[in-house]
C-alpha cells in the first residue's frame, strides 16, 4: 500500500503532476524552480561579465568607440592625417621626428616649440585634463599651432590611437612628457596618478616596443625621487627607495619600469630628472606660479619652514635650461634595438639629473616675487606639511654636462623676471581671474 502510494505520487507524464495534490511536492517544485531560475540567472550574469569585462572584449568596445570617433569626429579621416603628416615632417629628410606626449603642458610646450624651430617634425598629444586651467593648455595649443605643431587630443592610455599614430608616422623618437604632476595633489587624487604615470606610461612603451622601427625614448622623471635622501648634492648614483611622496613613487616606479623594457625589448630609454622647473607658460598649481597671483590679490602666501625654523630650499630650474637639457638628451639617445617586440641586442638606458646646481630658500623666492612686482607679500609662515613635501633639493649636474653638455645659465632673480613680465602680459596686473 505505500509503494502504490509511493507509485502514484510519482508523476508519469508532464500532464500528470499529481503532485500538485500535495502540498509538501508543491513545495518541493517550487523549490526546484527557483534553483533553475536562480542557477540560469547566474549563468547569463556569467556570460555578462565574460563578454563584456573580459580584456580582450573592452579593448573591442573601445576600438569600436575609437573607430567610431575616427569617422564621425576630429579623429581619423584624410584631413586628419594629413595635418599629422604636416606637422611631424622634419624639414631635412634625415631630421629627428618626434612624438611629444603632454605637449600642452609646461614643458612639452616649450620642447615642442623649440625642436620645431630648429627642424624636427613634432606631433603633440595631449589629454587637455583639468588637473589646472584647461584654458592655459589651449592658449599653448594656439601658440604651437602658429609655429605648425599639431596636438592630437588623447591620453596616453589610448593604446589603439598610439598606434594608429605610429602607423601614419615612423616617429624615431617620443619625448614622453604627459603626467599627472604636482606632489600634494597625490593626497587628493591618488589613482590619477597610477593613472598616467604607470598605466599611461606602460601603455605608450607597449607601443613603442611593438612597432617597427621601434623609437629611442626620453620621458620626464623627477628630483622627488631622491625623497628623504640627505646627501648633497643629489647624484644619480645616490638611493632613491625612499619616495616621501606617492608622486614620487610613481616617478620611481616608471624608472624600474623603463629598465624592465629596456632589458626584455631593447627599447633606447633616457630618463631627465627635472628639478622644480619654472617659466613663462608655466603651471598655475606650483608655488612661484601662485605666490604671484596672491601677492598681486593681497592674499596671504603659506610659506614652509621645516622643524625648527629650518629653510625650506629648491634647486628651482629655468624652462629654457631645461629646453637645452631635453634637446641634449634627444640628441644623444641612440638607437633602440628591438624590432616587432624582441630585442636584439643591449640598449641604452640612461637617467640624467637636469636642475640648477643652486638651491635658494622659499624665504628669498618670495623676496625675489616682491620686488618684481612691486607688491609686498602677506607671509604666512607654516609648518612643513607631512604631505609629500621635501625640505630641499641641490642637483649635480656633472653626468649630464659630460654626456650632452648641459649647464644650466639661468639665475632665479632672472628667470622670475621674465616669468613676471609673461604674467603681467597674459593675465594682466591680476585683473584677469587665474584658476
Ligand atoms: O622637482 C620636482 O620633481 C617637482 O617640482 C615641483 O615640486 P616642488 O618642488 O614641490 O614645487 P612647488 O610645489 O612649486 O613648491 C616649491 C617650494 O615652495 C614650497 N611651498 C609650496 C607651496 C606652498 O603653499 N608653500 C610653500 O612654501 C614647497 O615646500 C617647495 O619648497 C613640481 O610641482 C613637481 O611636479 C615636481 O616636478
Amino acid at each position: 500500500m505505500s509503494q502504490m502510494k509511493h507509485i502514484d505520487n510519482t508523476p508519469s507524464t508532464p500532464g500528470k503532476f499529481k503532485i500538485e495534490k500535495s502540498p509538501y511536492n508543491r513545495l518541493r517544485l517550487q523549490f526546484s524552480l527557483a534553483k533553475i531560475i536562480f542557477w540560469s540567472l547566474v549563468f547569463v550574469g556569467l556570460i555578462f561579465v565574460f563578454f563584456y569585462r573580459s580584456p580582450s572584449s573592452s579593448s573591442h568596445v573601445s576600438s569600436d568607440l575609437f573607430r567610431r570617433s575616427l569617422r564621425t569626429s576630429s579623429y581619423g579621416g584624410p584631413a586628419w592625417e594629413k595635418k599629422i603628416k604636416a606637422s611631424a615632417k622634419p624639414r631635412s629628410s634625415n631630421g629627428m621626428c618626434v612624438l611629444v606626449t603632454g605637449a600642452a603642458g609646461f614643458v612639452g610646450t616649450h620642447v615642442s616649440a623649440a625642436l620645431k624651430r630648429r627642424g624636427n617634425g613634432v606631433l603633440g598629444l595631449d589629454n587637455f585634463n583639468d588637473y589646472y586651467d584647461p584654458s592655459l593648455k589651449r592658449a599653448r595649443q594656439e601658440l604651437l599651432e602658429r609655429s605648425g605643431v599639431y596636438i592630437v587630443e588623447a591620453d596616453i592610455n589610448d593604446a589603439t590611437l598610439l598606434k594608429k599614430l605610429f602607423e601614419i608616422v615612423a616617429f624615431t623618437h617620443v619625448m614622453h612628457l604627459a603626467a599627472q604632476a604636482g606632489v600634494r595633489y597625490a593626497m587628493e587624487n591618488p589613482s590619477s596618478y597610477v593613472h598616467s604615470n604607470i598605466a599611461g606610461l606602460v601603455t605608450m612603451l607597449e607601443v613603442c616596443k611593438s612597432v617597427n622601427p621601434q623609437p629611442s625614448i626620453v620621458w620626464a622623471s623627477s628630483s622627488s625621487v631622491y625623497g628623504l635622501n640627505t646627501k648633497v648634492p643629489f647624484s644619480e648614483r645616490d638611493r632613491t627607495d625612499q619616495p616621501a611622496s606617492l608622486y614620487a613613487a610613481t616617478k620611481k616606479a616608471g624608472e624600474e619600469i623603463a629598465h624592465t623594457y629596456n632589458h626584455i625589448y631593447g627599447l633606447s630609454i633616457t630618463g631627465l630628472r627635472f628639478f622644480t622647473v619654472y617659466g613663462p607658460w608655466g603651471r598655475p598649481d606650483m608655488a612661484y606660479f601662485f605666490f604671484t597671483r596672491d601677492i598681486l590679490k593681497g592674499k596671504s602666501i603659506p610659506i614652509f619652514e621645516a622643524a625648527n625654523h629650518g629653510t625650506v630650499a629648491r634647486d628651482f630650474t629655468y624652462i629654457d635650461d631645461i629646453v637645452k637639457g631635453c634637446l641634449g638628451a634627444l640628441d644623444t639617445a641612440k638607437k633602440s634595438t628591438g624590432s616587432g617586440g624582441k630585442k636584439k641586442g643591449p640598449a641604452q638606458l640612461r637617467v640624467f639629473n637636469l636642475g640648477n646646481t643652486s638651491p635658494v630658500p622659499v624665504f628669498d623666492l618670495v623676496s625675489i616675487l616682491e620686488k618684481l612686482l612691486k607688491v609686498k607679500a602677506k607671509r604666512l609662515i607654516m609648518k612643513l606639511p607631512r604631505n609629500g613635501d621635501v625640505q630641499f633639493t641641490h642637483a649635480n649636474i656633472s653626468l649630464a654636462q659630460k654626456e650632452f653638455g648641459y649647464k644650466p645659465t639661468t639665475d632665479l632673480q632672472t628667470g622670475l623676471k621674465k616669468f613676471v613680465r609673461w604674467y603681467l602680459s597674459y593675465y594682466g596686473n591680476g585683473k584677469k581671474s587665474v584658476q
